[in-house]
């Protein structure tokens, strides 16, 4: 058996962990020949109930699931992570918006980079789930110097899921004949879901969004508000889509993503597109050799500008409050 490979999932205990970790020991983070060893990190109150999912973990006999182990110190929980999941964090209530969250999640994310700067695997590549989830990636990203910028992601790619399946809905064709869509900016209600570079079973997207009663008055704010309505609708945020998407994120990253096709990750900006040098900011990407590549040459109308401007200007906002914070 080859050597497994250290998954870290902060939150374990938390329902996106519970919908997260059972897919992850099915080989369906990174792949079916692959055995991995779970580290899961809670706080204290979260140690005994993550006891009872690895007790069900057990209970499942998945060959490829080499070990568990249950941290609550961070430094423990990241020694010798190939993968991290940040998941772990206070999700958003009813009637609540991400900014409100920003202070107390903040706190969270610092310990958490400077123990994976501390002892997580060279190749340790992270995806930030856990909500502000491209502020949180910012926080550990900068609290990390020893690790490369580029292993640290902040998920978008629920939103790109969600926005593939309202365009297949309104075109009437399955989902898996959308391709190229793209999430831009933050993972909140500001993010730009577009749609104008899409190919929909072989026709341009353009097409679609030039009905812009349906673009502005529907796709758009369905995407960009689909956690608030999950929330308003379930009484408890996303977790089963969430978990898929994060696997969906890993997979890709490790393993590749399909020619002909493009998703969206939160990445550190290297300017492109306007974006501000190292904000973390959701751009359509394409993964090849293990390392996500944003999208070049897209043209960008009015339009579009205008919104990505919109959530960039509140990613800067963020980090600018995270900042004299003394978080980054
Ligand atoms: N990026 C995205 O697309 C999405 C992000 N989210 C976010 O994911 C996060 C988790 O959501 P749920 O699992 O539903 O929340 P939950 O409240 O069910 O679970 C969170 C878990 O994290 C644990 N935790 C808190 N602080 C921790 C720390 N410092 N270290 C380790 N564990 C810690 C808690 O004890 C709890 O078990 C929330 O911030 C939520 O807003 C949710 C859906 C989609
Ligand atoms: O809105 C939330 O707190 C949960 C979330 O991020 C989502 O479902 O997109």
């Amino acid at each position: 058996m080859t050597t497994p490979v250290n998954v870290t999932v902060t939150g374990a205990a938390g329902q996106i962990g519970y919908a997260l970790l059972f897919r992850i020991a099915a080989g369906q983070l990174l792949g079916p020949d692959v055995p991995v060893r779970l580290r899961l990190l809670e706080i204290p109150q979260g140690v005994k109930a993550a006891e009872g999912t690895a007790m069900e973990l057990d209970d499942c006999a998945f060959p490829l699931l080499a070990g568990i182990d249950i941290f609550d110190d961070p430094r423990a929980g990241f020694e010798g992570a190939n993968v991290g999941l940040l998941v772990g964090a206070r999700p958003r209530g009813p009637g609540m918006e991400r900014g409100d969250l920003l202070e107390a999640n903040g706190g969270i994310f610092k310990p958490q980079g400077e123990a994976i700067n501390a002892g997580a695997a060279d190749d340790v590549r992270v995806l930030v789930v856990g909500n502000p989830a491209n502020t949180n990636a910012l926080i550990a990203a900068s609290n990390a110097p020893d690790v490369p910028k580029d292993r640290f992601t902040a998920m978008t790619r629920l939103d790109h899921n969600r926005a593939l399946t309202q365009v297949a809905k309104r075109a009437g064709v399955p989902v898996s004949e959308v391709r190229k869509v793209s999430i831009w900016g933050n993972h909140s209600a500001t993010q730009y879901p577009d749609i104008f570079h899409a190919d929909v079973a072989g026709r341009p997207g353009a097409e679609l969004a030039a009905d812009s009663a349906w673009l502005t008055g529907e796709f758009i704010p369905t995407v960009a508000k689909r956690g608030a309505a999950i929330i308003e609708a379930r009484g408890a945020s996303s977790a089963a889509s969430a978990a898929n998407a994060a696997i969906d994120h890993v997979f890709d990253w490790v393993n590749g993503t399909p020619e002909g096709d493009w998703t969206s990750a939160g990445i550190v900006s290297d300017g492109s597109y306007g974006v501000p040098e190292g904000l973390m900011a959701s751009f359509p990407v394409v993964s090849r050799g293990g390392r996500w590549e944003i999208v070049q040459g897209l043209e960008i109308s009015d339009f579009s500008r205008e919104r990505i401007d919109a959530s960039v200007a509140e990613l800067i906002e963020e980090r600018d409050a995270v900042r004299s914070l003394g978080l980054i």
